[in-house]
């Protein structure tokens, strides 16, 4: 971190990219162990420490101790809660959470009920005035196939109806070498038919060829990752051409790439070539808690790894609300919040350069 840490963290940032249990804090996850001293799980199983490295089966495997720590209406309602104020504290204006909605037969945690707590921890949040709009995009576990996939769509649909604009989107997500996204079309087509937003991760690793350009006929409004679009990454010309054509922008998870291996350094990663191309890019988080980050430190790896001068990192933040589900009213009132912000805080970094 050099002296310019606070520039990153005073920056007002737009977060579109963060899996809810993968964003749970060292704090938080401590007061879930404690809740749950029986499970015998240490803080080392459920994060990836600075300097460490995992490949991607490993990651997956830490998800699944943090859904054992986090399966009562109780938890999720913590950890939303908790979620939400971190973010908050770092400056994100806005945030799109997303998150799997899981039944838990032992505790009575059914997928309706898993919703409306992350529904009720983003109300929560709004009634004690902390400064941030929140927003909720529903989870594919692609592991869980053409059925689950349906079903959660259409508690996606119900809760976009009925939560006040809080249900935005569908995310595809899960263990990307397991499943093929093929199966999951009807339902990603069904949500997108009925108004639901669709940020699907795509291309995460290689040899997903042919369910990216399946994928890409959707089209999506958004691609996660994008890492392996790339023909010398082992996509192609046509699937680059095509979220070129379509603008679809992509969400660039600098520290979860790296760590997870799917990237070989930040140097090396993907969003300096679409970075280059003038391409939308938004820095994200992904997994805040498990790759020991904050979107502040994404900003400003970005920064030092491509060599972004504080006007850059600022027109990269404020291009990511272009990028939002919500709609054009909640993108008037944000570029408005970031007009007004943009004297004070460039002006000083500027000096400091
Ligand atoms: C590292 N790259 C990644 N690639 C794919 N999916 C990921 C992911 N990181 C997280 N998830 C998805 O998010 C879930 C945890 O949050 P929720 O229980 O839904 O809140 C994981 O189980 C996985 O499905
Ligand atoms: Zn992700």
């Amino acid at each position: 971190m050099d002296d310019n840490a606070e520039f990153y963290k005073d920056l007002p940032k737009v977060e579109l990219h963060a899996h809810l249990n993968g964003s749970v804090s060292v704090q938080t996850m401590e007061k879930l162990i404690r809740r749950k001293p029986h499970l015998n799980i240490e803080h080392s199983m459920t994060a990836i420490g600075k300097g460490q490295r995992r490949t991607l089966d490993e990651c997956f495997e830490v998800f699944k101790v943090i859904h054992k720590l986090v399966d009562t209406e109780e938890d999720v309602l913590m950890v939303a809660t908790d979620v939400i104020k971190e973010f908050a504290a770092d400056n994100v204006k806005y945030l799109e959470l997303r998150s799997t909605p899981r039944e838990e037969n032992h505790t009575g945690l059914t997928k309706k009920s898993y919703i409306e707590t992350v529904i009720e921890a983003i109300r929560q949040c709004k009634t004690e005035g902390v400064d941030i709009d929140v927003r909720f995009l529903v989870a594919i576990d692609r592991r869980n196939g053409a059925e689950v996939a349906m079903e959660t769509v259409k508690l996606a649909e119900e809760f976009m109806l009925s939560s006040g604009g809080l249900v935005v989107g569908i995310d595809l997500s899960g263990d990307p070498t397991v499943g093929h996204g093929r199966c999951l079309l009807p339902a990603l087509q069904r949500a997108r038919n009925c108004g639901l937003k669709l940020s699907l991760h795509m291309s995460e690793v290689p040899s997903q060829l042919e369910e990216s350009e399946l994928l890409l006929n959707l089209p999506p409004d958004r691609i996660g990752h994008g890492t392996c679009l790339h023909p010398e990454m082992g996509g192609s010309q046509s699937l680059v051409d095509r979220a070129v054509k379509g603008r679809i922008p992509l969400e660039i998870c600098l520290t979860s790439n790296v760590k997870g291996q799917t990237v070989q350094s930040y140097s090396q990663h993907h969003f300096r070539y679409w970075y280059q191309l003038g391409h939308p890019c938004v820095i994200c988080t992904d997994d805040k808690g498990v790759f020991c980050t904050d979107l502040s430190q994404e900003y400003q790896l970005a920064a030092s790894a491509f060599g972004l001068r504080p006007d850059a990192v600022w027109t990269l933040s404020e291009r990511a609300v272009d990028c939002i589900f919500a709609g054009d009213e909640v993108k008037q009132q944000l570029r408005q919040k970031w007009t007004e912000l943009k004297p004070g805080l460039l002006q000083g970094a500027e000096l400091q350069v």
